[in-house]
């Protein structure tokens, strides 16, 4: 009898009080409902953008908006992505490695063996539940505009991935200032509005226009009272690289001195930051020019193609300063966490000297661009920046996108808002991509998913989150010996505490693996290797066994890179240039047939 007096006692005691498997960071003490109101979340991506681009991370770029968001918030410096688009943005929308997540490599430039294979799909696989859905399901409203690049079938818009309203790109890029596609892969820009084929305005400039409809669509629903998770990835600065006028001008005469000084400069404006260690040191880029043997024309040419790059940065900060304008109006601005970061690093497929660029002479002639240099950035111009200067946005790392360099996977990552607790810090925690989703789950006090979701088996979420650390509770992210590992077309990595191994495939890397202390040594200047040869070991056999499990696909020497890659996958996507080329094999052949017979005579 006593035992079940005691038992009603304790249900008295307990049944009031809410069963909590993980509480919400923001669930006030008290019963003041609008504080117990679950924060929102705006997840801002840039696109391409390099380590040092942002003033807070080093640059000469103005950002004031997004500095002031580090100066509320936490900036990582150990961030790393994935070295290319949609395998960030997999990672990034689900917590879950990419080739789990079916984006081995991004569609356009996949190798053909690859095609048949899951981990190569390059379009968001189903066996993954996006941050949107697990949002929307705890009660968020939850809306996107912008580049989505994770799959263009009805079942793979964002519409139907989790997304309540969107307005979305699903190609990997496209113009900034009209209705049409950046490169010849394309037949058209792919735009959808709520997973409907759209139009743009005619007033379009790409940073405008989406931070217009993010706040359309907050400004639509905020009566409802729920939070809401804003995903706004920008098409800034992704090529083309293209700006206002006014914004441009800023920018004129400050690249003159060149590559070098800009290389020299950003190292110094990181170190002063506190982005880097004083005493770090970088590589000679083995892709980057003597500025000095450019002609005159040349280096100007160059340094106006870097203007108008630092003006797309700016004027991406210019409009993300009106949407945190329109969330103060609004009294939503303290209830919101803004997390801030790229998809990868600094792009780099723009040549040097472009304007004389054969490529760009006949990519221009398919697509109507041009590339003059007086009206380089503005509408109908083609532009990006030369190999040499992304190096330099990425300053002190070494090299860019697509490699497994750190210029290529390390980025800017500010998490900023009410729970970061000592504000305007810096952590060199190693990070991931993996760990935005997990980091979202925990601020808004959802539980991970299990293995089956809404019937579903789904992949693990691999990333851990980043809450300790943005509470000062730890400063670390992951212990000494887990692995974290990653590989684009033959470009591999693994990180592992302090240290790194990466595999370049020649010519930018040597086909050897190579360990790094990149915490002490983040420009990857000195290789460990040989020194270190027990742990360089350990954590080649952690690669070996996580890419037998991930289904990595050894790339053959005649992949070359991802730009004839591209070139060749534009040639079997797209019909036209089949009949084009057998078109001019038509004509070439009986020039072929004399030249024979007259070589025979
Ligand atoms: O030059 N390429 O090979 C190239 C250029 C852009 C690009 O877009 S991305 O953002 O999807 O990586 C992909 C490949």
């Amino acid at each position: 009898m006593k035992y079940i007096i005691g038992a009603l006692i304790s249900l008295c005691v307990f049944l009031p009080l809410p069963i909590h498997t993980s509480k919400a960071l923001y669930a006030s003490e008290d019963n003041n409902a609008s504080k117990t109101k679950k924060p929102n979340i705006i997840l801002l991506l840039a696109d391409d953008l390099g380590y040092t681009d942002l003033g807070s991370y080093g640059s000469e770029i103005s950002t004031p908006v997004i500095d002031a968001l580090a100066s509320k918030g936490i900036r990582f410096t150990n961030y790393h992505t994935a070295a290319n688009c949609s395998p960030a943005r997999a990672m990034l929308m689900t917590g879950v490695n990419n080739h789990s997540a079916g984006v081995g490599n991004i569609r356009e430039t996949r190798p053909d063996a690859t095609r048949k294979m899951p981990a190569y799909d390059g379009v968001l696989s189903h066996r993954t539940v996006t941050i949107a859905t697990l949002l929307q399901d705890n009660g968020y409203n939850t809306y996107m505009a912008g580049k989505w690049h994770l799959g263009q079938t009805p079942d793979k818009l964002p519409f139907n991935r989790g997304f309540h309203r969107t307005f979305s790109l699903g190609d990997s890029g496209a113009d900034n200032w009209e209705d049409r596609p950046y490169i010849p892969l394309y037949k058209e820009a792919n735009w959808y509005a709520d997973g409907k084929p759209a139009d743009l305005p005619d007033d379009f400039y790409s940073s405008e226009f989406l931070v217009d409809k993010l706040i359309e669509f907050i400004d639509s629903d905020l009566e409802g009272g729920k939070p809401f998770f804003g995903y706004l990835p920008f098409q800034a600065v992704h090529i083309p690289i293209q700006a206002p006028q006014n914004f441009i001008d800023k920018y004129m005469g400050k690249y003159d001195a060149g590559w070098h000084a800009l290389r020299q400069s950003r190292l110094k404006g990181a170190i002063d930051q506190g982005i880097v260690p004083a005493n770090t040191k970088m590589n000679e880029m083995s892709t980057t020019l003597n500025w000095e043997s450019l002609s005159e024309g040349e280096r100007r040419y160059e340094a106006k193609r870097m203007a108008v790059y630092g003006a797309m940065v700016e004027a991406m900060d210019h409009h993300l300063g009106r949407l945190i304008q329109y969330l103060k109006d609004r009294g939503e601005y303290d209830n919101t966490i803004f997390i801030f970061t790229s998809d990868n690093g600094t792009h780099s497929s723009g040549r040097d000297n472009q304007q004389s660029g054969l490529l760009t002479r006949l990519s221009n002639r398919r697509t109507g661009y041009t590339s003059e240099y007086n009206t380089l950035g503005l509408q109908g111009s083609y532009n990006a920046i030369s190999l040499s200067f992304a190096s330099a946005s990425a300053s002190p790392l070494s090299y860019y996108k697509f490699y497994t360099s750190e210029g290529g996977m390390r980025v800017p990552l500010i998490i900023s808002g009410d729970l970061v607790k000592d504000k305007g810090r810096i952590s060199d925690a190693f990070s991931f991509a993996t760990d935005i989703t997990p980091t979202i789950l925990d601020i808004v006090g959802a539980p991970r998913p299990s293995d089956i979701y809404a019937g579903r088996r789904i992949e693990k979420i691999s990333g851990n989150s980043l809450v300790p650390v943005l509470q000062n509770k730890m400063v670390k992210v992951y212990p000494e010996e887990q692995p974290v590992a990653y590989e684009l077309a033959g470009n591999s990595a693994l990180f592992m505490g302090d240290y790194k191994i990466r595999h370049l495939r020649s010519p930018i890397g040597n086909n050897e693996w190579q360990l790094f202390n990149i915490l002490k040594d983040p420009g990857e200047t000195e290789d460990l290797k040989t020194i270190q040869p027990l742990q360089f070991q350990r954590m080649l056999s952690a690669y070996e066994l996580w890419a037998k499990e991930a289904g990595v696909y050894e790339v053959p020497e005649s992949y070359g890179n991802h730009i004839r890659q591209l070139l060749l996958n534009t040639l079997v996507m797209n019909r036209n240039s089949i009949i084009s080329l057998i078109l001019l094999m038509l004509i070439l052949l009986p020039f072929g047939v004399y030249w024979r017979m007259k070589s025979k005579d």
